[in-house]
């Protein structure tokens, strides 16, 4: 198993809350609630941990709310490496309707004392070694710039340790300037990088080239329940997840990741990687929270997911 490091420098504690349709405006009572230490990259972790690998969560945490975090950590034998900041954690309401829309309300995040930012730059210099990928997942802090981000991937990236990033807008855009070795932006975040709607797979797959001859190795595009576009290196794979009952979408697109990661550093072939996370980040959209690759019916899943190449259809598995 490998060893990792997950960096989420705005991490949330999510409030998921489900009712049977929200009525704007008016007061709604909820079927039930659930709190849960999040963001972007602590989810990564999360499926990382329960794959067997050896993880360490670093990147910026409110010291006046930590406990759930720390409480997670330990649970998930994740290695605690993360900055305390003043103040709280932010947290992000995530309303699940019956019909399965689920609607998002991201808080910006805790402002940032410059020397925190400096600590956190050190202590990632000091656990890098050994480490065989790095994932940088979710939005910056408000005073944290895009520019200081590119330098975070950069520093990495002169130790030869390859990154992943999954971030949006300026911050994605500044990012890529850097060269991660991967990136995973949902059909939104990369056509806000194109610059124009990118509604066609065929669109989706242009840009995953482009970015692919620019220099970034791996571009894993997320679209929903339409499935999975994966570009290494000028050479593509579709999948298409299959058809599960939706209860929550919050937090597919990082199993989505974390299940790629998995495949890559287990060495396993495309197909195969990219079958897994589909199938794992299907999983997902069943209940709150994360993937779970010990689900019943996970075979299954993965038996149900269609991987093919998109330039000549041809079918794997
Ligand atoms: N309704 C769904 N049914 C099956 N799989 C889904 C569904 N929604 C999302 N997924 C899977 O999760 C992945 C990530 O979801 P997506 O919403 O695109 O990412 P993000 O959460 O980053 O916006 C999708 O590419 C797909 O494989
Ligand atoms: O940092 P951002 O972009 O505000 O996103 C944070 C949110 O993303 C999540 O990690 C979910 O992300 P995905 O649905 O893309 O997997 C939530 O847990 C968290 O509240």
């Amino acid at each position: 198993m490998a060893r990792i490091l997950t960096l989420t420098l705005n991490p949330a504690l999510d409030l998921a809350i489900r009712l049977g349709a929200l009525q704007l405006g008016e007061v709604n009572r909820t079927e039930s609630t659930r709190l849960d230490a999040a963001g972007k990259g602590i989810n990564v972790a999360r499926v990382l941990a329960k794959l067997g690998h050896e993880v360490t969560v670093s990147g910026l945490l409110g010291a006046d709310n930590e406990q759930a975090f720390v409480k997670a950590f330990s649970e998930c034998g994740m290695r605690d490496a993360f900055i305390r900041v003043p103040g709280e954690t932010r947290i992000n309401a995530k309303v699940s309707e019956a019909g399965g829309r689920v609607t998002d309300l991201n808080g910006p995040g805790l402002r940032i004392p410059g020397h925190a930012l400096e600590a956190l730059n050190a202590r990632v210099g000091t656990l890098l070694s050994g480490q065989e990928a790095v994932v940088i997942s979710g939005s910056l802090p408000p005073n944290v710039t895009p520019a200081q981000l590119a330098s975070l991937i950069t520093a990495i990236r002169e130790r030869g340790v390859s990154v992943w990033l999954d971030t949006s807008g300026p911050a994605l855009t500044s990012g890529l300037a850097a060269r991660p070795t991967g990136i995973k932006p949902n059909e939104n975040e990369l056509a806000g990088w194109a610059g124009q709607p990118l509604e066609t797979p065929e669109a989706r797959l242009q840009a995953a080239l482009r970015l692919n001859a620019e220099g970034i190795e791996d571009v894993l595009v997320s679209a929903g329940s339409e499935g999975v576009l994966w570009a290494q290196r000028g050479s593509a794979l579709e999948a298409t997840p299959p058809r599960v009952a939706v209860l929550s979408t919050v937090g597919a697109g990082d199993t989505l990741l974390a299940g790629t990661l998995h495949g890559l550093l287990s060495g396993w072939p495309r197909e195969r990687t990219l079958r897994f996370a589909t199938a794992l980040a299907a999983e997902s959209v069943r209940h709150v929270g994360v993937g779970d690759p010990k689900a019943a019916d996970f075979d299954s899943l993965q038996t149900q997911t269609l991987v093919r190449n998109p330039s000549n259809g041809e079918m794997h598995g």
